[in-house]
């Protein structure tokens, strides 16, 4: 290997940080829904997706989730509040710009209501009937196991076309949080 491939490789493995936040609450009928929503700009325009998004160099990534989840959608979830429950590295060999480490927050605690933001419009879904057509692709891989209250690390790949998982590595950490 030259120097240069050698250092190109050494920079690949910084990868930016951002958070992910899924709000849980019950429904009348004893089913739990989520909130999601359709993200309005920047990097995955269009899909469904949870509230987040950077960590901020000042912040921690449970700080970052809350701050987010209030830009996002004006609703308040104290630190204390969020579980982390999944942490997720995404790799896009073809983008390695885009590499980053996503750590996931689950919390059925918070107060006031759901507001459209100019990046995102929340929309409840059940838990158990997800909009997965308008997902990113590593999702079905994750979500719906973060969500039945398992706990788990994962590495994706994204193959060329930087939308479809080209290999998943899956770690599980536990079964079930304990409340
Ligand atoms: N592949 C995949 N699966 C699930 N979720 C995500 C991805 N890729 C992603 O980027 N995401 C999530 C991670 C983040 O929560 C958002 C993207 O954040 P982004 O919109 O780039 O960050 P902003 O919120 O716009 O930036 P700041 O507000 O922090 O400036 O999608």
């Amino acid at each position: 290997m030259n120097a240069e491939i050698g250092f190109l490789k050494e920079c690949r493995v910084t990868l930016t940080p951002m958070c992910l936040v899924f709000l849980t609450r019950p429904t009348p009928d004893g089913r739990r829904e989520v909130l999601l929503g359709r993200k309005k700009t920047g990097f995955g325009a269009g899909k469904i997706v949870g509230l987040g998004g950077h960590v901020e160099p000042n912040e921690t990534a449970v700080q970052a989730a809350a701050r987010e989840t209030a830009e996002e959608s004006s609703l308040v979830v104290a630190v204390g509040d969020l579980r982390e429950a999944a942490n997720l590295t995404f790799r896009f060999p073809a983008r390695p710009a885009w590499d980053m480490q996503v750590a996931v927050f689950v919390a059925d605690q918070f107060t006031g209501d759901a507001h459209e933001s100019e990046e995102i419009a929340p929309r409840w879904y059940p838990t158990d009937d997800l909009p997965v057509q308008d997902v990113w692709d590593d999702n079905q891989y994750w979500l719906p196991q973060v969500l039945e209250g398992q706990q788990l690390n994962a590495e994706f790949e994204f193959a060329d076309d930087c939308e479809t998982v080209a290999t998943v590595q899956i770690v599980r950490v536990s079964e079930n949080q304990p409340e």
